[in-house]
């Protein structure tokens, strides 16, 4: 459905070069991505600000032209086939609108049926199925500029779906929404994931996002790709830790160790601790607490994802 090979895009900037003097530099946002994507598939694209995944999108969706390499989307080239490519792809960048400003919603999505030639049937089907899951019903008539954050972004899903896209691309589609805004949005695409007939491309730094919807995940650092595969990969390749938090009825005795183990942190007066499990198993590891200490309450902690993702962008950057 999408495949990218040696995927380059330079950008010429102007860095300063002494006191008064510029000179021009090529910078590679993008720097030989190749990946390819099935129909169907949910791919989280992350990565540190500046990575180039806004680049890649654009590459993807025809608003930018590649430097070098090449890129398929639904078998078309995305900048010379633009035109058609708009038919099978739906696009939703989070900072950006294609709804009227000052048009009621249901105005915008009668408008977006002629822009698309949508046989008036297969429109209002999508609008009723979108409009039951995403709640659209209360804000159908108000102007989008009257809309808050988090019932334009619903509205822009909608907007982005209505001419029934093979292909979703969804740069940031969670920034800046609230916690409810955030769900019904999450669970959206999940449902839209579930039914399998849209490929989803999603780049976000929300990664509860991810965890939300994306079983692969890739991640892109200075243009690269530096893993592609899913969560739990992520969490092997980069030794994510479990954690073992005990609450004592005494503290710890001093010198106390757990082979495999390293203490992390002891709050509460001693009485709450945690382990960081590095060569142990959460069952072994919980069976000697139990033995040397007397033990009110225990929980496994598994890694969060932050955590991992944090860690490999601090490896690939070689900064924190
Ligand atoms: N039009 C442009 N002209 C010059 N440099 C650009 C241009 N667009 C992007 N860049 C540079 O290319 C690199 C990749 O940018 P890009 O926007 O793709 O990153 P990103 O991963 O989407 O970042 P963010 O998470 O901050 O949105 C950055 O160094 C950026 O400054």
């Amino acid at each position: 459905m999408i495949e990218m090979r040696e995927l380059r895009k330079n950008f010429t900037v102007r860095v300063k070069a002494g006191r008064l003097r510029r000179e021009k530099r090529e910078v590679a946002a993008v720097d030989g991505v190749s990946l390819s994507i099935a129909r169907g598939e949910m791919v989280g694209y992350i990565g540190p600000n500046g990575a180039g995944k806004s680049t890649t999108l654009k590459m993807l969706t025809g608003v930018l032209a590649p430097t070098s390499g090449e890129v398929s989307v639904c078998g078309l080239r995305p900048v010379p086939q633009r035109t058609r490519l708009a038919l099978r792809i739906g696009v939703v960048f989070g900072q950006r609108s294609q709804l009227w400003w000052d048009l009621p919603l249901r105005e915008s999505f009668r408008l977006l049926r002629h822009v698309y030639r949508v046989p008036a049937a297969e429109h209002a089907a999508r609008l009723r199925r979108c409009q039951e899951l995403l709640d659209l019903g209360d804000f159908l008539d108000t102007p989008v500029r009257q809309l808050s954050l988090g019932q334009r972004m619903r509205g822009e899903l909608t907007a982005a779906l209505l001419h029934g896209p093979e292909v979703l691309f969804l740069d940031e589609p969670t920034i800046g929404l609230d916690v409810v805004s955030k769900q019904a949005v999450r669970s959206f695409l999940g449902e839209l994931g579930r039914a399998g007939d849209v490929t989803l491309v999603l780049t976000t730094h929300d990664l509860a996002d991810i965890e939300r919807l994306c079983r692969r995940l890739v991640v892109i650092d200075h243009g690269h790709v530096v893993h592609d595969g899913t969560i739990e990969q992520l969490h092997a390749r980069y030794g994510s830790r479990r954690r073992l938090v005990a609450d004592l009825d005494t503290p710890l005795p001093p010198g106390f160790t757990l082979p495999g183990a390293t203490l992390t942190s002891t709050e509460a007066d001693g009485h709450r601790v945690t382990f960081t499990l590095e060569s142990i198993a959460a069952g072994a590891a919980v069976a000697a607490l139990v033995g040397a200490v007397p033990v009110r309450d225990l929980s496994v902690v598994e890694p969060e994802i932050e955590d991992v993702v944090a860690r490999l962008y601090t490896d690939v950057s070689g900064a924190p």
